[in-house]
Formats: structure tokens, sequence, C-alpha cells
């Protein structure tokens, strides 16, 4: 029996579910792969190639299937890989129930909150579904969809509320170009993964003011200040933020063309309007949602965050991009 593939489910159809899916083919698997969009799925079907997303990657038949119902997607799978837009998740499992997820480890590679009440994914999957807590997991790391599909060296953190759970799904995304490795401060890196999507936002929007790479020095060691006085305040507990699951993610997604929120800020910078951004790109930035919840949760905890209320301000109060950035100048050290 030991050499029975792993079943898993992956959900959505985006970068980052295409490039997990060709992680996971790396080893013996059967995956049940779901996407909405009906199109897709039939040319990735008769071609082998995701036609919207890094279409350079084969899918292989033999280890993937895939659906456009969710219930089938679900039905006997041990894990369950969680790649929809924060966002969109919650419309996209809404036919599912408890019963669907009943004995499954649930594992989020979602870096995004809930936006209707400004929840972290795997804590709205065990309230909504009943998953319980050493059934969850997340996927981190600095880690882009784009370099997986050039099978460029990579690492992953997959974070469980304990060291045994991570374990597992760390072997799973371990392959030939990915070393996956477990860490228990599943809420830590949850939260360091939304928050260093805001910062990206502001290293784009000061990048397409003309900002230049000393100032963005001074932004992403300022940044981490914040993230770790937020990640502190919310869920107090030892942690070395200058690993690669909270540091490092930071780095790769506040410098690299690749990022999604760095790309969006950058928009932002050189004067277009949100919905101009949002329909040049289209790939989804997390920072645009995320940054709404961390004002929002903010409120309670009263936390300094310079960086994270200059971003809210320009893109849900109408402020000058301009203008929030120069009073930011004034408060980096
Ligand atoms: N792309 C990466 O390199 C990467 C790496 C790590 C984590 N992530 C995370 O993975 C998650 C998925 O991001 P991605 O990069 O795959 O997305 P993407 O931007 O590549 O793709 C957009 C996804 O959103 C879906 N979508 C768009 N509009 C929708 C709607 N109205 N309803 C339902 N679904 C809709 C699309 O079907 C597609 O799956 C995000 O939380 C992201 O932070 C991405
Ligand atoms: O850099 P972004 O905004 O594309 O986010 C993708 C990943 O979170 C990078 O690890």
């Amino acid at each position: 029996m030991d050499n029975q593939p792993v079943r898993i489910t992956v959900v959505g159809g985006g970068s980052w579910a295409t490039a997990i899916i060709k992680i996971l083919s790396e080893n013996n698997v059967n995956i049940r792969w779901w996407l909405r969009n009906e199109a897709d799925a039939n040319h990735i079907k008769k071609f082998h190639h995701n036609p919207g997303y890094l279409s350079d990657v084969r899918i292989s038949p033999r280890k993937v299937r895939v659906c456009t119902r969710i219930r089938d997607a679900f039905r006997q799978s041990e894990y369950v890989i969680l790649a929809v837009p924060a966002a969109f998740i919650a419309d996209a499992l809404s036919p599912l129930t408890a019963k669907d997820f009943a004995g499954k480890c649930v594992i989020s590679a979602i870096k995004g909150m809930i936006p209707d009440n400004n929840q972290l994914v795997t804590d709205w999957v065990t309230d909504q579904y009943g998953v319980p807590a050493d059934h969850v997991a997340v996927i981190a790391g600095p880690c882009h969809a784009e370099e997986v599909a050039l099978e460029k060296q990579s690492y992953l953190t997959i974070g469980s509320a304990g060291p045994d759970s991570a374990g597992a799904v760390a072997g799973l995304l371990t392959c030939r170009f990915v070393q996956a490795s477990p860490l228990d401060d599943i809420y830590g890196i949850e939260y360091s993964a939304v928050m260093k999507n805001i910062i990206a936002l502001a290293c784009g929007i000061t990048h397409g003011l003309g900002y230049g790479d000393n100032f963005q020095a001074v932004l992403v060691s300022n940044a981490m200040q914040e993230i770790k006085r937020f990640v502190d305040a919310v869920y107090p507990k030892h942690r070395d933020l200058s690993g690669s699951a909270y540091l490092g993610d930071l780095l790769v997604t506040a410098y690299s063309p690749f990022s999604r929120n760095r790309t969006f800020g950058n928009l932002i910078g050189r004067g277009y309007t949100i919905q101009s951004a949002q329909a040049e790109m289209k790939m989804i930035a997390e920072g645009y949602y995320a940054v709404k919840s961390i004002h929002e949760m903010n409120r309670q905890y009263g936390v300094s965050m310079p960086i994270t209320e200059a971003v809210y301000q320009i893109l849900y109060e109408g402020a000058s991009p301009v203008a929030e950035m120069n009073e930011l100048k004034g408060k980096l050290k």
C-alpha cells in the first residue's frame, strides 16, 4: 500500500495553482484540479496546458484530472490545497458543506484575508467547514509561480499549528527544484504573508513615483519592523522574522519584476486609477484587499503602521500618492 499515490484536490485556475500542480506532479500523486472556467478546463484536458496562466507548464494527464464541479474534485482526496485569491474563495467553495471536508487536511496557499470579516483563510476554513486546527496548514515562503514554471531552485515553508502536521505536506511539495520545510507558526506566517503584499504595493507606488533603490531599502527595512509590531501584537510568539517565510517573502515581493502587488502599486504610482490598474493586470494583487482588512483590524490593536496607512489612504480614501509618500518620507528612519 505504501506506494499508492497521495490523493490531492487543488482549487484554483491561476498561476499559483498551476505552479503547485507542477511541483506536486514531480511526486507520487493523484490530483483532482478544480477550475471555475469551463473553456480553460476543456483546453487543459485536450492540450495539457493551462491557456490562461503559465501556459508553458505541461499538465500530466496521468496524474491530473481536471474538474469544473467542485464536489467532484473533493471526492476521495486526503489533502485539499486552496489557491484562489482570498476575495473569491468563499464563492468557489460555496457548493460544499462540512461533510465534504471531513477527514481531509486543508492547506491554504492563499496570501490574503477573507474581506467580509477580515479573517485569516485558515481560521475561516475551520469556522465555516469545521476542519480541526490540526488538519490545517499554509504554504508560505518566497516563491513566484513564474520561477517554479522555469524550474528555478525555490524554497517553501509549510506552516501548521504543531510541528508534525506540516511535515507530510512539506514532503509532498519537495521536489528536484523545490525544498519545503515545516514551521510551527501558522498565524505568524499567514499574517506576515498578508502584510508583505501591502508593502509590495508601497514599493511599487514609490517606484512608479520615481523613488530609487536607496529609498526602497529604507522602506523595506522599516516595513519589516512594521510587520513585526503588528504580528507580535496580534499573535505574540517567539519567532525569528529574519527567516525566509517572513523576510525572504518580503524581499522577493518587494524586488521581483514578477510581483503582482509591486506591479499593481507601480501602476498606481504612475498615475493609473485603481480600476485601470486592475484592468491592465490579468492577475490579482491580494494587497489591494488586504490593506483594508489590516487597516480595519488595527482599529482594535492600535499598532503604529505608517506604510500600511499610507497605502490604505491612497487606495481607499482617494489620497494623492505624491502627497502620501511625501508624508511617509518623514516617518521613515
Ligand atoms: N502567483 C504566485 O506566484 C503566488 C505565490 C504564492 C502565493 N500566491 C497566492 O495564491 C493565491 C492565488 O493567486 P494567483 O497568483 O494564482 O492568482 P492569479 O492572479 O494568477 O490568477 C487569478 C486567479 O483568480 C481567479 N479569479 C479572478 N477573478 C475571479 C472571480 N471573480 N471569481 C473567482 N475567481 C476569480 C482566477 O480564476 C485565477 O484563479 C493568492 O492568494 C496569492 O497571494 C501566489
Ligand atoms: O509577489 P507577488 O505579489 O506576486 O506575490 C507572490 C508570492 O506571494 C511571492 O512569494
